[in-house]
Parts: structure tokens; sequence; C-alpha cells
């Protein structure tokens, strides 16, 4: 690796171990997954751990060695918070429209099953990760090695399954997932102590937290889900990723790969 670049063995500590853990899988997934001849549009993704993707990816910007490539770049965001990631690390910005197909996206997750299926939306950016992961070659997760359920979705993650949805329709959604699908527990997530009232999506939409108890079928849950009146999409990313990065705290990564 180029001077300019730290390597990633060289680190020093954050001083918080959890963030260790997240930058180490970031790093690592950056480093062996873009290929700077290759790779043009980039997506990138929301949530604290894709912090580290894009200081990663800022990192070789600033390196002469890379920088006439990484200055190519386009990076495409999954909402507010990534765009400003990608603007913050002087990543160039693009919209998914101007550039609706993706080479490679980096992203967060909330779980990972045995499969590679996902539950994101933790951080209520699940509509706009969706069109940016589905629109790209390959989609690769980067996540603390908590992300890992040891078999299936919602062993670990016990929230719920994030459902973007209509705001009009949350009274009709919460029912239907209760009475036609089952659901344990349905809540319209709140802003808490920082908003009075539901969180609002970069969308203008509302997030249902839907908790099924452990999925055994996330595929058909991901399908019945979408089918309720009034849900833009669900948490659920099925078929989607190809490798996901686990970080431990003492620098350790895990791949997991299809
Ligand atoms: O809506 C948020 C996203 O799906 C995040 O990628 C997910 O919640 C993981 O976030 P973090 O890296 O902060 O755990």
């Amino acid at each position: 690796m180029a001077t300019g670049v730290p390597k990633i063995d060289e680190l020093k500590s954050l001083g918080n171990p959890l963030e260790d853990a997240k930058r180490a899988a970031a790093y690592r997934a950056v480093d062996e997954n873009l290929k700077f001849e290759d790779h043009k549009v980039i997506g990138i993704g929301s949530g604290s751990t894709v912090v580290y993707v894009a200081q990663r990816i800022g990192q070789y910007l600033h390196d002469p060695e890379y920088s006439d490539l990484t200055s190519k770049f386009v990076c495409i965001p999954t909402g507010f918070q990534s765009r400003n990631l990608i603007l913050d690390n002087k990543l160039q910005l693009g919209s998914i429209e101007q550039y609706p197909r993706i080479d490679i996206a980096f992203d967060g997750a909330d779980e990972v099953d045995e499969h590679l299926q996902l539950i994101k939306g933790g951080g209520a950016c699940l509509f706009q990760e969706k069109l940016v992961s589905t629109s790209a070659r390959t989609f690769i997760i980067v996540a603390d090695s908590r992300k890992r359920s040891p078999k299936n979705l919602g062993r670990n993650w016990r929230q719920g399954v994030p459902i973007e949805i209509v705001p009009s329709s949350y009274v009709r959604v919460k029912n239907d997932l209760l009475e036609q699908l089952h659901a344990e527990k349905v809540n319209i997530r709140q802003g808490g102590s920082a908003k009075a009232g539901p969180v609002v999506t970069d969308n203008n939409n509302f997030i249902i937290d839907a908790d099924f108890g452990e999925i055994i079928d996330p595929r058909n849950l991901h399908k019945s889900i979408k089918l309720l009146v009034g849900v833009v999409e669900t948490g659920l990313f099925i078929d989607n990723a190809s490798k996901a990065y686990f970080g431990d705290s003492n620098g350790a990564v895990e791949v997991m790969e299809k």
C-alpha cells in the first residue's frame, strides 16, 4: 500500500472497542473489494460503520498514488447522513437518477444470517439503501461481530423488522401486520427525546418495527409484508449482499461469502 494510506495493522486504537471493530471491518472491506480501475460508481450506505468506509476511500483520494483514479469515483448516497459522509470526505457526490447502475456498494447491517440475508433500517434509512444496494453489481456489508446471527434473523436483533410506510397508512399497516401476518409486536418508531412523535424518514415516511420472533423464511416474510397497502419497503434484504465483513475489537475480521 502507498504511503499516505494508513496500514491496517499499524492503526492506533480509537479508544473504544466497538469503534475499533467497525473500523477494522470497513477498512478491510474497502481494501479487499474496491478495484480502482473497474469501479467508478460507488454506493455509500448509512449508519455508524459505513462512516469508516467513506473515511477509507477518502484516504485513498488524498494519496497521490491513487488520487487520479479516486478523484473520478462518483459516490451515490443512501440518505442525508450518507450524503454528508461523501461530502465530508471530499468525495464526488452523484445521484441514483444520474447513475442508476452502481459498480459496488458498501453498507452496514443490523443482523446478518447464515445465508447472508439481512435486517437493515435500524437507522431508518432502508428504502434508499435498498434502491442503491439492488442497483449495485456487488454489495458488501460491514459490521461489528455482534451483527452476525448464529442462525436465523431475529435472534440478535430483537427490535423487529423495520418497515417504511406511507404515514397515513400506519393504523392499517399495524393492524394487518398483527392480524394477517401474526407479528408478535408492532411499534411505530418514535423520535424519543429528540422528537415528539414518530421518526420521519428521508423520504417523509414513517417506520414501523414489527417483531416476528425468529424468522425462519425471510424471503416469504418480505414478500408478504410488501403486499400490504401502505408499505413502501421492508428492512429484509434478500439475496442482495455478496459478502459480509465482521470486525472485532482486536482488529480481527471474519469474512462471510456466498
Ligand atoms: O437504517 C440504517 C441502516 O440500515 C444501517 O446500515 C444499519 O442500521 C446498521 O447501522 P450501524 O452500522 O450503525 O450498526
